[in-house]
This record gives structure tokens, sequence and C-alpha cells, in this order.
């Protein structure tokens, strides 16, 4: 068998919904014999899960926006910069496509990679097309999209988009074949709480108290697992212990795999990665989608799997979002009097759809297998098999024979 061992850049940036599906398909490439490099900026760097084979490129975050024209200059002179060290790397690692999944330095990364001639690929983690992918898909190859309805995306780019889904992790899609775990009338009630890979506020509040609203022959069975914020985690161990529902509690759970094989019931954010996770090894969930998600694409990633049954989405009001503590006196106690209305109305809503979803095993049972059968477990290979459809840099490609193992620097090898 003759392989063609190629090098890829990936760019990434932010937020583990960002890099998660970047490490997914790095794994992927590498395994198939190919050399990736990853461009991220410093917050990107510090998400945990990167591969230690893949080596990361940090550049600077250039963001446009805000009224403030200086913030404008910052942005653009930092996407400059991004755009000068892209192709530096380029230089000298000799991509055959570089790859973005949004974030701000998958902005400067494909502009570079466009400019110097190289095949361009977006992929796209959310139903509705993000600000960087939308100005980008006038320049790509093709488009990579994760759901079958896609928002904000201009139909004169229909023709290159390939309907591919998220990768996600390998452990976690080793889940896939797995059985829903035994659930029965009178066992436990295994709740796994996540607000995206941030942590989310507002869960620290309401889940705890919904929680406690349930009927006993449920609230008694319950054992809970919820990554909070490093600031609410004293608060939300008080709120689980004054209600006597036993909770192991994180900033981060670096074992996702085996907190998503045990749940009976997600609770949470909808971000992409989140939703790609459930649907991978079918959990059933109450979504909470982040009310200031730009073009609310939380709400939009629940749809499909809400219309088929694997969920139910609870809207969090918009006026929650204003944090009280940063505010004084009688407008602080106005704000907090107000959001305490609206947290207990959420609780009572979360309250009311557990009770609908777990009032027996197998309305339970069948919302996990509607989220399944919502899922795309071969993203990772398809999107893999679009890379390399692209980016045949005769130059830089090496003729391997026979699967033998990869030369450390394919261009080396070429000589
Ligand atoms: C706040 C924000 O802007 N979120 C956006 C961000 O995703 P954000 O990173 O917030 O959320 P995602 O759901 O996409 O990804 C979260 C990832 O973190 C993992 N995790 C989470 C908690 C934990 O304790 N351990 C752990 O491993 C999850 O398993 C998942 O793989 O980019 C996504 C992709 O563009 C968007 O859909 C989200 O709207």
């Amino acid at each position: 068998m003759t392989v063609v061992s190629r090098h890829y850049v990936l760019a990434a940036g932010g937020t583990g919904g960002h890099l998660i599906p970047a490490f997914a398909l790095a794994t992927e490439l590498v395994k198939r014999g190919h050399h990736v490099a990853l461009v991220t900026d410093s917050r990107g760097a510090a998400i945990p899960g990167k591969p230690d084979f893949l080596p990361a490129h940090v550049i600077p975050a250039g963001r446009l926006g805000g009224k403030n024209p200086l913030n404008w200059l910052r942005g653009l002179r930092a996407i400059m910069e991004g755009r000068r060290m892209a192709l530096r790397l380029f230089e000298s690692f000799q991509p055959s496509a570089v790859i973005g999944f949004g974030g701000y330095p998958a902005f400067p990364a494909v502009i570079a990679a466009h400019k110097a001639g190289l095949p361009t690929i977006i992929h796209e983690q959310n139903a509705v097309l993000g600000r960087v992918n939308r100005f980008l898909a006038d320049k790509v190859d093709a488009i990579a999209t994760a759901y079958r309805e896609i928002a904000r995306l201009d139909p004169k780019h229909e023709g290159k988009v390939h309907l591919v889904g998220n990768p996600v992790r390998e452990d976690v899609l080793a889940l896939r074949e797995q059985p829903y775990p035994p659930f029965t009338e009178d066992g436990l009630l295994r709740v796994l709480v996540t607000g995206g890979s941030q942590g989310a506020r507002v869960l620290s509040e309401v889940v705890p108290d919904g929680l406690a609203m349930l009927q006993p022959a449920l609230r008694t069975r319950l054992q809970v697992t919820q990554q909070c914020r490093a600031e609410d985690i004293d608060a939300v161990r008080q709120r689980y212990a004054s209600h006597g529902i036993p909770a192991e509690l994180a900033t981060y759970f670096e074992d996702m795999a085996e907190r998503l094989a045990d749940a009976h019931l997600f609770i949470g954010r909808s971000g992409a990665s989140t939703i790609a996770e459930l649907t991978a090894v079918g959990r059933p969930a109450i979504l909470i989608p982040l009310p200031i998600a730009t073009d609310d694409h939380q709400a939009a990633n629940t749809r499909e799997m809400v219309e088929a049954g694997g969920a139910r989405a609870i809207r969090q009001p918009m006026a929650t979002v204003p944090n009280p503590a940063n505010y004084d006196g009688d407008r602080r106690n106005q704000m907090l009097r107000q959001q305490a209305g609206l947290f207990h109305d959420m609780a009572k809503d979360i309250c009311r759809q557990i009770q609908a979803i777990a009032q027996d095993p197998h309305s339970l049972g069948n919302a996990a297998h509607a989220a399944w059968n919502c899922g795309y477990p071969n993203a990772t290979s398809d999107l893999a098999d679009l890379v390399e459809s692209f980016g045949a840099a005769p130059l830089m490609d090496v003729i391997r024979m026979g699967g033998a193992a990869p030369a450390a620097a394919g261009r080396e090898a070429t000589a």
C-alpha cells in the first residue's frame, strides 16, 4: 500500500469548544501517518487535553470590535502579527492544507494560508456559522459542518459544504457501543452537570435548588457530579449539603469519558462539543443555552436533539446575565431580588423537566436512544478524509511504502 505522508496545520483558539475537535482531528491525522502542528492563542494553549505529539505555536488573539478605536488598532496589529507568525510557520513546516476551527487565532492563520495559496478548510462546530468563519467562508476551499441546518450560511457557499459532525475525543466515542447504565425505579439517578469548558455561574445557583425541589421518590436517589467555577464551589457544596444531596464537585473534570459513562442524565450548557459528546454516547439532557452566545448559537445547537426527543431545553432569561456583584447600593439590591426571582423560576423549570424525563426508566432510556440517534460517530474520520482530499502539494509529499512509520519531518525524507 502507498501512503502519502503530509503536513497539516490546525488553527483554533479560545475555548475547549474550538480546541477539542482540533485535538481529535490531529490524533486521527497522525494515526494516518501525517504530521500536524497547532496554531492557537495563549488561552487555547492552556486548555487541557492537548496530545503530547502536537506542537503548539502561540500567536496573539486579535479581536476587532467595540467602540474604542484604540481597541480596533490593537486588534488589527495583533491580527497582522498573527498572520506574519503563521506565514513564518508555513515556510518552515510546509503544510499541505490549513484547517481553521474558529476562535480568534484561526482568522490570521487561514488568511495567511489563503495568501500563500495553500488549500484551506474551516470547520464550524455550531448550528450558526460563527463570525470568523463567516468572514473566511468566501476564501476557503471547503466548509465542514456539524448540523443539517446551518444558520447564517450564505447560499452561495452551499456547494462547498460537507456535513461531517463534530469530532469528539476517542475515549468518549468508545462509549457509543456501551449500553446505557442500568437505571431502575429505586436505583441511583446519576446526574452530570457542566457549564462548558469555562463553567457557568448560573448553574451553581439553579441546579442544586431545582434538584432539591424534586419529589422525594427521585430526590433521595440523586447522585450529582457538577463542574463549578472556582469562586462558586464552596457555596455549591453548602447548597447540596443543606439539601442532603450527595455531590462531587470540581472546577474541571479531566475524565469526562468516565463521567459520561456513569451518567443517567446531563444538565448544562449546549456548547458544540457538549452536544457532540451527549449524542455520541447517547445521554438524555436538560440543556440551558448560554443566552449571550453569539447569534444565540447555543439555542440553535439544541434544536436537533430536542426535536428528536433526546433533550429538553430551558431558556435562561437575558436579565440574569449582569452580575449584581459588579454594582453598588440600591441598584445591586434590586438586581439581586430580580435575579433571585428569575433563578427560582429556572430551578422550578429544571425540576419540572426532570420529573417529566425521569418519571420512569423507559422515558429516560428512550430519550437516551433518541440522543444517540443524533450522533455523528464518523465525524473525525470523515473530516480527516475531507482534509486528505485537499492539499496535494507534491513537492512536500513523502511517499511512504507499506505503511512504515513516517520520518520525523516529511520534507527531509524527500531529500
Ligand atoms: C462560553 C462559550 O463561548 N462557549 C462556546 C465554546 O465552547 P465551550 O468550550 O464553552 O463548550 P463546548 O461544549 O463546546 O466544550 C466543552 C468541552 O469541555 C469539556 N469539559 C467540560 C467540563 C469539564 O469539567 N470537563 C470537560 O472535559 C466537555 O466535555 C467538552 O468537550 O465554543 C463552542 C464551539 O464553538 C460553542 O458552541 C460554545 O458556545
